[in-house]
């Protein structure tokens, strides 16, 4: 303190203020580390927790700057665009902003001179070229602002429609969300965060461009006027500030990114009530969904309270740093002629004449320390924008993987990364990718293995062959595999071994036991997922989809719900078993070569499910079966059982063949 005193005040001062911001920077820091680390220990269970453990530095850095190059190329994918038309626009209103700017500064201050002066000529001579200017100023600021919002909205619809063109291409959507670990809530991704995303970097481009622009038009004028040492001075305390609030400002990304994974969370819980708000209700299951939510919307608030503290903290530094210390520097640059005693130009300078260049290049560098400020406080924009970036190419990354077949799986029990889904243990079978070879009338499988996606094998070596007209039961204890090899058979799984021969996609046709409702009329439940257009190019009318509904005996329902065209929420609408007759009325449309009906008529009544197997005959539909009722024998010709501990066995049935079921 002694040593203190003896530096002149200044010095002190800045010393005690220097000291205080890093104190407060540092002691913000430890507490955000401790607390983002109790918040994961707390949560490691949850898949989220086990994901956030593994943190990868999200910063605005080399790797930053190549994702973003990647990025713009889909933004604006060519030179001669719509995206492009509005870049020029804002960049032309920019610099006619900073003109005005420039031009309102003269004009402002010869309406003050002539006050001063008191001049009503001059005054009003002023005044009226400022009412002229008007509509001018007014246009531009206003065609900044409409190009801004126009820009964002075509930079979202670019990432969107590429993602979703890569998410939805074919199987994507589904191996994301059931092989792949590395990104959970898809959903957040592709709404709010590409919107974010899209936001922060048009926002970026003028909160860049703009106080750049006005540092250099400034910098031009300032320096006719007192020479380039001013301007200069301010350049240089741009870099330093820059330089030093970039490397405080750090943390700032990777909070972004955990925000958004809390935000995403959030909304999933939210979202799983919905879907099974009858179950939940069912069981009375409020209560602990409720926990459930709370856990997650506490985490979600604990966090962004931390945000919120660490940037009121930064806050604290930036508006020093970047708004008082650089005007502090904007006033002893412009000050310095004027003070200065040896300074022949403004040594027999009048008063008024002391007081309007005063004005004018006091004002300018006062913009100009402004445009200063800004730029400095991009960088905060750049590092939030870093965070936003990491979640988009995370995305990105993750579906070119999977559509090259690469799959990261994480077990939540163990935390450890298994890449290309399988664990290495010598009693499993090689890796390797298995074959698949197209060919009608035929699911033939050559030694392929029955792998899950953690990686456990369910059936080391399948080989069996189904031709058509041969219908075939699957049975077995539950948890066997059953569901398993025709997620195998519909290429949903990959194969990891071996041969399987079988028809094109659109030759299988799977139905679950839970049929899914899309959303549309009555006739699209029916034709799903054919469109009516699709279904008048296959020659089909309503009348053809009357004799479908004869079929499977659902005809009363056009009546009850207004006919083919009706619009209903039809997940709700039909009964579980009306939703079976549904999706095999789909079936019967698409006429495919083989289908398979796991459990799929379960809450149809035996008389009807006859009728279908029967009609099913006629047709050449080939079917696989998964029930577990006995009276479904008779319509297969074969038999394949799993019993859960790896074996199986294909045989033909006949009258000694043991039926399982009830
Ligand atoms: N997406 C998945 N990721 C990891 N393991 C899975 C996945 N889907 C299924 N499994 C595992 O594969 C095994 C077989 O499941 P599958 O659904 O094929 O059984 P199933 O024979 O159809 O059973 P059920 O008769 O109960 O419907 C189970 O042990 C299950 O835990």
């Amino acid at each position: 303190m002694a040593g203190l005193s003896k530096i002149a005040p200044v010095y002190r001062h800045g010393f005690i203020l220097a000291s205080s911001m890093a104190l407060s920077y540092w002691w913000t820091l430890r507490w955000l580390k401790a607390r983002s680390k109790k918040l994961l220990t707390k949560d490691v269970n949850s898949a989220i927790g086990a994901r956030l453990m593994k943190k990868d530095k999200v910063a605005v850095d080399k790797k930053f700057l190549r994702n973003i190059l990647i990025l713009l190329k889909i933004l604006v994918p060519k030179l001669i665009s719509g995206e492009t038309f509005y870049l020029v626009l804002i960049a032309c209103a920019l610099i006619a902003r900073t003109y005005a700017d420039v031009w309102m500064i003269q004009n402002s201050t010869a309406v003050e001179s002539a006050i001063i002066g008191r001049s009503s000529k001059l005054f009003k001579a002023s005044l009226s070229r400022f009412v002229y200017a008007m509509p001018m100023i007014s246009l531009v600021n206003n065609a900044l602002k409409y190009g801004l919002d126009e820009l964002k909205l075509r930079f979202r619809c670019r990432l969107t429609k590429y993602l979703y063109d890569q998410y939805l291409k074919g199987f994507t959507y589904y191996q994301l969300n059931n092989l792949d670990s590395r990104i959970t809530n898809v959903d957040q991704l592709l709404t709010q965060d590409v919107e974010k995303f899209s936001t922060c970097i048009a926002d970026l481009y003028t909160n860049i461009s703009k106080p750049f622009l006005d540092i250099i038009i400034f910098s031009k004028k300032l320096t006719s006027s007192i020479g380039p040492t001013g301007p200069s001075y301010m350049v240089l305390y741009l870099l330093f500030s820059g330089f030093i609030l970039t490397r405080l400002r750090r943390p700032v990304g990777m909070m972004t990114v955990t925000e958004q994974q809390f935000e995403g969370e959030f909304r999933y819980v939210n979202s799983r009530l919905i879907t099974n708000c009858e179950e939940i209700a069912f069981y009375k299951g409020n209560r602990r969904e409720q926990i459930n939510i709370r856990d997650s919307f506490d985490r979600l608030i604990k966090h962004l309270r931390s945000f919120i503290i660490f940037r009121m903290s930064m806050g604290f530094i930036d508006n020093i740093v970047a708004k008082y210390i650089s005007t502090c520097v904007g006033y002893y640059v412009v000050s310095r002629p004027f003070l200065s005693l040896a300074d022949n130009k403004y040594a027999n300078a009048s008063q008024s004449e002391l007081l309007e260049d005063y004005y004018t290049s006091g004002r300018m560098l006062v913009k100009m320390a402004e445009a200063v400020g800004r730029l400095v406080l991009a960088g905060r924009e750049m590092t939030k924008l870093a965070g936003f970036t990491t979640r988009v190419t995370d995305l990105m990354t993750v579906l070119r993987d999977i559509n090259q077949g690469k799959y990261v799986r994480t077990m939540i029990s163990n935390a450890s990364t298994n890449n290309n889904n399988i664990n290495q243990n010598s009693s499993q079978p090689k890796l390797g990718l298995g074959k698949i070879q197209l060919q009608d009338r035929i699911i033939k499988f050559e030694n392929v293995p029955l792998i899950t996606p953690n990686g456990d094998v369910l059936i080391e070596s399948l080989n069996f062959t189904v031709k058509s007209g041969q219908n075939v039961i699957v049975c077995g204890p539950n948890g066997c595999g059953k569901s398993s090899l025709f997620r195998t058979v519909g290429e949903l799984w990959p194969i990891h071994g071996g041969t399987l021969t079988k028809p094109s996609a659109g030759q299988l046709f799977y139905i679950p036991q839970k049929p899914y409702m899309t959303i549309g009329t009555l006739r699209d439940q029916i034709i799903y997922p054919d469109s009516s257009d699709d279904m008048r190019r296959r020659g089909l009318t309503d009348k053809d989809l009357l004799e479908l509904l004869e079929r499977v005996q659902l005809t009363y329902i056009l009546q009850r719900e207004g006919g083919f065209d009706a619009t209903q929420d039809w997940m709700d609408v039909l009964s579980g078993g009306e939703k079976q007759r549904i999706a095999m009325a789909r079936v019967f449309y698409s006429k495919p070569q083989f289908a398979i009906l796991d459990e799929c008529t379960s809450a149809v009544s035996v008389d009807v499910e006859a009728n279908m197997y029967e009609y099913c005959k006629t047709v050449g539909i080939t079917l696989f079966t998964v029930s577990h009722r006995k009276s479904l024998w008779k319509h297969h010709e074969y038999c394949l059982y799993m019993d859960g501990r790896g074996k199986y066995e294909f045989k033909h049935i006949d009258e000694n063949t043991l039926e399982f079921g009830s």
